[in-house]
């Protein structure tokens, strides 16, 4: 478990590009067989991802000893969304079929979760985000229908894009953990823009179905005070409540927006004129 501490703003806008990176991109989500971790002091969120190919993978009682407990979702609960091949998760016992972008939100309390692909050839990626609970509330399954697609956006301004919900007050009750999946329509670069800040939630995102020589420049900091810093595919940003989080790529991508903190209305937005940027 790798963990990041929490940091200020000023201390923030004293980094070089290395500095930025090390504390708010996490570069490797997925590994063979595994699960990568990085436990975030802001929120205490928890952001991953889980790659089972040949093995299954569950999130083992090591964790539970790191994070002061028996086992890892005694005080938290989880939500995973699955972008590669068709996936099992085993939650207690349970069996839950999660395919290509499909969610599962599991409560506090699950003693055991386990991991697995259906095939070998087309492993299933679970990308997960986990925070701090205070009650148990049923694990599920979402699918992408059940997530309200939204497409919001034009294509004038580059920024056509298709907002899905997965885990949000209108479909299941959570404790604090709301998550969801932005797809860009093809030739449409900007997400977020104009774009916003949260004081009472942070954000992750998660950049994906992105190709080799493709990035996104993802915009962030006050917002007199911006800075940017170059994903690649499959790599996470950590975005703390002072900061924008907003990015335009070489090409459309998808992200995945996981949030916790004070509050669930996903539209409690500080917005930020264009204009006023820095
Ligand atoms: O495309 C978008 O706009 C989003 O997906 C918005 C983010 O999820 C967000 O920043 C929510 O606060
Ligand atoms: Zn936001």
């Amino acid at each position: 478990m790798e963990v990041r501490q929490g940091i200020h703003s000023e201390h923030a806008k004293q980094l070089d590009t290395a500095g930025l990176r090390k504390e708010f991109v996490i570069e490797n989500i997925f590994e063979a067989d595994t699960y990568t971790m990085t436990y975030s002091h802001i929120d205490r969120i928890i952001v991953g991802g889980i790659k089972p190919v040949n093995a299954k993978v569950s999130i083992g009682g090591e964790v539970g000893k790191q994070l002061g407990v028996s086992y890892f979702l005694e005080r938290r609960e989880l939500g995973v969304i699955n972008i590669g091949g068709p996936g099992l998760i085993v939650v207690d016992g349970t069996t839950y079929e999660v395919g290509n972008e499909e969610a599962l939100y599991v409560g506090m309390g699950a003693k055991e979760v386990v991991f697995s692909s259906v095939d070998a050839a087309k492993p299933a990626k679970f990308y997960y985000n986990s925070a701090p609970a205070h009650t148990t509330f049923p694990t599920r399954r979402i699918t992408l229908a059940e997530a309200s697609p939204t497409t919001i956006g034009d294509n004038i301004t580059s920024n056509r894009r298709t907002i899905n919900k997965f885990i949000v007050p209108d479909v299941l009750p959570t404790c604090q953990l709301t998550m969801g999946l932005t797809k860009l329509a093809e030739g449409n670069l900007w997400n977020t823009m104009p774009c916003h800040t949260h004081e009472r939630r942070m954000e992750v995102y998660f950049y994906f179905n992105m190709d080799e020589e493709t990035s996104v420049f993802h915009m962030m900091g006050q917002p007199q005070e911006t800075r940017h810093l170059l994903i690649h595919n499959e790599q996470a940003v950590i975005s703390p409540s002072w900061s924008i989080h907003s990015g335009v790529g070489t090409k459309n991508y998808t992200f995945i927006w996981g949030m916790v903190g004070e509050n669930q209305v996903f539209d409690d937005m500080d917005h930020v004129k264009v204009s006023e940027l820095r």
